[in-house]
């Protein structure tokens, strides 16, 4: 899928300071990936969808030196193009090759500094095969990627996504409490009937992943071990980080000097800094806090203060308590051991138990 490279990527020296916790930051950061006379997507934060990620992409593009966004595409929704691609999600974006990807990019620029174009498709981490994809389009490259994951805490994920993308594809007249009683009723029928339970990583790659309309994928996006496992059977794990949601609203500035680091670069200079942040309604943010936040949630229609009933937050809970221990037991594995991980590191801090009630 790959056309001739105008260059090949040129490994330099960190410049980057190493963020506190992570010893393993990846050996050579590339300079700029030019193919096709473009910058190429080097960074890839895969998702999890409704996990934050427009807020992060936002940050990383405003406040991390050497980053770049795609350009706005006449004809398609400007806001969210620039964000993300759907480039290897889309059969017919992909089988236009990466001629066609990176022309969405800039324009390198001969002895400029290095710049690293961003595609924030939140798809790449949910839907099997793209690792795979990526890694035979990045042939002669690869070493140039930095994948970024952020992951929240699944039940509150949920809430989000029948939000957004529920009410979108149209959940129909079923209330929240009702969609998510028939979502696992009918994910633990699926999963029987497959000879699976609903404990069973391997569920994500099942045909249950997505059940009948109106359910979709709305309780399978959370199984994040399966999703981030198989980056890792493609990928070196120095080449993955994992932000927690609940870290990055509460210690920003610490995840993004993080981040930037494993990039391979500093914050930019003259940013603003940024403070943690607090969780929406949680605080009164200032006029410039709210313009700021509100660029940063132009991907999200939160659904602001609704709740699910306690039954049903406690049913989601249970479902997800083995899948939330599955990511811990993954992320303590000898595959997983050199993955960057902020603001919490998997051997010292990252717990289940944090995942679950949203404080990390
Ligand atoms: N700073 C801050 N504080 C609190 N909440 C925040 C913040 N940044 C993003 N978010 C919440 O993240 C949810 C959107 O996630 P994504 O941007 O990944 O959505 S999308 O997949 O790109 O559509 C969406 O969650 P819900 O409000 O629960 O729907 C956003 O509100």
């Amino acid at each position: 899928q790959t056309g001739p490279s105008n260059a090949q990527a040129a490994l330099g020296t960190p410049t980057g300071s190493a963020a506190s916790r992570n010893r393993h930051l990846p050996m050579g950061v590339p300079a700029s990936l030019c193919l096709h006379g473009h910058v190429a997507p080097t960074i890839l934060l895969v998702g999890a969808q409704k996990c934050g990620s427009s807020s992060l992409w936002f940050d990383l593009v405003t406040q991390v030196e050497g980053t770049l966004k795609a350009r706005p595409t006449p004809g398609l929704e400007p806001g969210y193009f620039v964000k993300e691609q759907h480039f290897f999600d889309q059969d017919e974006r992909f089988r236009q090759g990466m001629a066609f990807y990176v022309s969405h990019y800039p324009t390198c620029t001969r002895g400029a500094r290095a710049r690293y174009a961003i595609d924030a498709t939140p798809e790449y981490l949910y839907f099997p095969g793209m690792a795979a994809r990526v890694h035979a389009a990045y042939i002669g490259h690869r070493r140039a990627l930095r994948v970024i994951v952020i992951v929240r805490n699944p039940t509150d994920r949920v809430l989000s996504w029948y939000g957004h993308i529920g009410a979108w594809r149209g959940h129909g007249n079923l209330s929240l409490d009702e969609f998510v009683h028939v979502s696992l009723r009918e994910l633990r029928a699926c999963a029987a009937s497959h000879g699976l339970t609903t404990e069973s990583d391997e569920l994500w790659a099942s045909p249950c992943r997505r059940l009948h309309p109106p359910l979709y994928d709305a309780l399978t996006g959370g199984l994040y071990a399966p999703q981030i496992a198989e980056w890792l059977r493609w990928f070196p794990a120095s080449q993955l980080a994992l932000v927690t949601f609940g870290g990055y609203i509460k210690r920003t500035g610490e995840v993004l000097h993080d981040l930037a680091a494993f990039i391979g670069q500093g914050r930019r200079s003259g940013a603003p800094a940024v403070h943690a942040r607090a969780q929406a309604g949680a605080s009164k943010p200032g006029a410039r806090q709210r313009q700021r936040l509100a660029a940063a949630h132009k991907n999200s229609w939160s659904m602001g203060q609704a709740v699910f009933n306690v039954t049903v937050r406690a049913a989601l809970t249970k479902f997800y308590w083995p899948h939330v221990d599955s990511l811990i037991a993954l992320l303590h594995r000898p595959v997983a051991e050199h993955m960057f991980s902020t603001p919490f590191s998997p051997a010292s801090a990252l717990t289940a138990r944090g995942l679950i009630d949203g404080t990390m």
